[in-house]
């Protein structure tokens, strides 16, 4: 069988000088979808920031397509993340947030327009894609990240609560878009308390609620 696209093996994560988790080992292999479930504070964004390679670990470590992700930054190009801070630049439109990652990843303008024109209106965005960010709801705002993360096609797709600011009817937009990111091969990993994402995932890991810190120990 092929490596899975993204592994992680004996991670040791900390926050706050406490342990989150501290021997975790999964695999996700292209065109899965996994759900992290657990309580509020038992390290979901934590656990997405580290296997997207933007948090080291303290012990244990992430691969991508078997290969080390700390020992080989540039792998961190196959994946893409979505926090729940977004990321988007405010001044600029929703279409030039996507169309401005798109070419940084190596697409001609004209492919950048295009892919960033359709991530939108996949998204029910098509109306806004000429509006600046700060002239957008916070849930819109939510589904420029998730159209720009999905246009960049990558190999792993991490999601942070990607329905908590979303209707119902928008939330099965962002769904179904998440999914046919996995269906056309992506490793799809949602963080999220929503029973229904989880439905619709393959597999659901649920985190523990963190261990509290011993009195007198030191934060981290
Ligand atoms: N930079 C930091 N400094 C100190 N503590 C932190 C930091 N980042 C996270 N933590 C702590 O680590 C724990 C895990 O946080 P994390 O955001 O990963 O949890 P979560 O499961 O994603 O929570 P939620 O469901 O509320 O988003 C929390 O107790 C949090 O306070």
């Amino acid at each position: 069988m092929a490596e899975p696209a993204l592994a992680c093996h004996a991670l040791h994560c900390r926050a706050g000088g406490r342990d989150l988790f501290t021997d975790l080992s999964f695999q996700v292999h292209a065109g899965e979808r996994l759900a992290l479930m657990g309580p509020s504070g038992s390290g979901k964004t934590t656990l997405l920031t580290t296997l997207a390679g933007l948090l080291p670990p303290v012990g244990g470590q992430v691969l991508v397509g078997g290969v080390p992700l700390a020992e080989n930054p540039g792998l961190r190009r196959e994946i893409a993340l979505v926090l729940q801070s977004y990321g988007l630049l405010t001044l600029l439109t929703a279409a030039e947030n996507i169309e401005v990652v798109l070419r940084a990843a190596g697409r001609d303008p004209r492919q950048a327009i295009a892919e960033a024109a359709a991530a939108l209106e996949r998204l029910g965005l098509g109306r806004h894609a000429g509006h600046l960010i700060e002239e957008l709801s916070g849930g819109q705002q939510q589904r420029v990240a998730i159209a720009r993360a999905i246009a960049l096609r990558p190999r792993v797709l991490l999601a942070d609560e990607p329905t908590a600011e979303q209707d119902a009817a928008n939330r099965a937009l962002v769904l179904d878009a998440l999914i046919a990111a996995a269906d056309r091969g992506a490793a799809l990993v949602i963080a999220t308390h929503d029973p229904e994402v989880a439905e619709r995932c393959d597999r659901v890991i649920e985190l523990r609620a963190a261990v509290p810190r011993a009195q007198g120990s030191p934060a981290r």
